[in-house]
């Protein structure tokens, strides 16, 4: 009997180089597989060269499926065959058992087939006319993922040295290749996710400040989507100051209890200075002593549900003929003053148009109504920023001034008082309205009157604003009675 052949090393190696760069290159890694599997099938000079994925292993059995072949001839061909699509082999051999243990540890099998004990592995590759074969599994992730094999129905070859070495690495390259798959479809779920629900992935490691973003939250920032690490600071710097305190806020908070995940709203400035409402969701991790690993999340899109949170909290708290806040935004406004412990003792300031009933009956409800606008527009050019406008109702108005003395919310409510009675109005009146017979501008002169009090903080944000009404309420009765067009104090009577 010949003595069994033994591969040619150098050949192997000149396929390994040629299949290699296949499957870097190639854009289907499972083109790049065929044509590895065709130069080293060519190199050793082997039948068939095949891939056998695992799909189930146990005690008595494994499942695989034949995906890939490369025949000399077409007789080989086995790939198409049905007995070969997801077949089961059950494990009833100890020749078969020892294969199956040395291929799920990641070790090379080969055998020349005349040599083997009579079993059923003996049998099945005599069915399949095999003389030699070696086998070599492609390990995943230290899993058993599949096995390459190489049938030779001509000769015993027997498989060792550099040969066999060259099949060990052409597995290993296989199991980068399938692994480079795996990780680029990944990507391409998770990128499809991120663009589907409008949201960035992110992760930052507090102790080193290294970061990561996706691409998609790149892009959000306003940088390219391969762009390297952005430093912490320069990440943190597209959080609105106000907001990035805020998130200073909930980390300590969440640090000290050890909590892992929370949430927030913050604002994100692009490179292009615009702003965006994201919701992050973070989740930390701790080491020993509650210290910070890193924390990572995702920021969410929110400036819709933002746009829409503001409309309704436009309409529901502000007056829609004027502009200023309702009573709701007034409440909103006392409460928020005093959380925030800026102003321990605001005034309220009620303002009634004088003889309103007059003005409307002589120039007409809608007539009326601009001067309301007007009027509106003309107080709130007196105030700060920081100050509230509210219309109570029909001609009635209040401020909610903070951080004034007594001496200054009397200047200011003089201010008010003067800025209407100062300027008469002006009205475009149609012909017959007030007495005229054409189309033109009408001067109407105004005056209001202020009755001023002070918000005594204590019980409920409700009844501070109810006590300060009615005390402003006595105050504003007195100046109307008192001739109007003036302002009085309540703690004047
Ligand atoms: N145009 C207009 N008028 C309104 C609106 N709400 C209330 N009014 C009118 O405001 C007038 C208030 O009249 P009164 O309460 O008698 O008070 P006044 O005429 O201003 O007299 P004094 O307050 O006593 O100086 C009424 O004619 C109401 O119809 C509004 O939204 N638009």
């Amino acid at each position: 009997m010949p003595a069994p052949l033994t591969p040619d090393a150098p050949r192997l190696l000149d396929a390994l180089a040629t299949g290699s760069a296949a499957l870097l290159q190639r854009r289907f890694w499972s083109n790049g597989v065929n044509q590895l599997l065709e130069a080293l099938g060519e190199a050793s000079g082997v039948s068939r060269v095949w891939i056998f994925q695992l799909l189930e292993r146990s005690a008595s059995g494994v499942l695989q499926d034949y995906v890939f072949e490369w025949v000399a001839t077409p007789g080989y061909r086995q790939l198409t065959q049905k007995r070969f699509r997801f077949f089961t082999t059950a494990i009833d051999d100890p020749e078969y058992a020892d294969m199956v243990t040395r291929r799920a540890r990641g070790d090379a099998h080969t055998c020349i087939v005349s040599q083997l004990p009579n079993g059923s592995l003996r049998e099945h590759l005599e069915s399949q006319s095999i003389r030699s074969m070696v086998t070599v599994p492609i390990m995943l992730n230290g899993q058993w993922w599949g096995t390459l094999g190489f049938d030779d129905c001509e000769h015993e070859v027997a498989w060792e040295g550099p040969g066999l070495q060259a099949l060990t690495i052409a597995a290993e390259l296989i199991a980068s290749a399938i692994y480079r798959h795996q990780l680029n479809s990944r990507k391409r779920q998770v990128d499809l996710l991120q663009r589907v629900a409008a949201c960035g992935a992110w992760e930052i490691n507090p102790a080193s400040g290294a970061t990561w973003c996706s691409s998609g939250l790149l892009a959000t920032l306003g940088y390219p989507p391969d762009y390297a690490r952005l430093p912490l600071r320069r990440l943190l710097a597209h959080i609105v100051p106000e907001d990035r305190r805020a998130l200073w806020m909930l980390l300590r908070h969440c640090c000290g209890v050890c909590n892992s995940s929370c949430r927030l709203d913050v604002r994100l400035i692009d490179q292009q200075g615009e702003i965006r409402w994201h919701e992050l969701v973070l989740e930390a991790n701790y080491v020993s002593g509650g210290r910070l690993a890193d924390i990572a999340g995702l920021a969410i899109d929110i400036s819709q549900r933002k746009q829409g949170e503001v409309q309704a909290q436009t309409e529901a708290e502000f007056d829609e003929l004027t502009g200023a806040h309702n009573r709701r935004g007034m409440v909103r406004y006392i409460r928020e003053l005093l959380d925030s412990q800026k102003c321990q003792r605001p005034y309220l300031l009620l303002l009634d148009i004088d003889h309103f009933k007059s003005i409307n009956d002589r120039y007409g409800h809608p007539a009326g109504d601009v001067l309301l606008k007007t009027l509106a527009k003309r107080l709130a050019g007196e105030l700060r920023p920081d100050d509230c406008l509210v219309r109570l109702g029909g001609e009635e108005f209040a401020v909610v001034a903070a951080e004034l003395g007594e001496a200054q919310v009397l200047q200011l409510a003089e201010r008010l008082r003067n800025c209407i009675a100062e300027d008469p109005f002006v009205l475009n009146a149609l012909p017959g309205i007030g007495g005229t017979l054409n189309a033109r501008k009408v001067s109407v002169p105004m005056t209001v009157s202020l009755g001023v009090a002070t918000m005594m903080p204590g019980g409920s944000v409700g009844h501070c604003q109810s006590m300060a009404i009615a005390q402003a309420d006595q105050a504003l009765y007195i100046a109307k009675e008192s001739g109007r067009n003036r302002v009085v104090a309540y703690w004047q009577r």
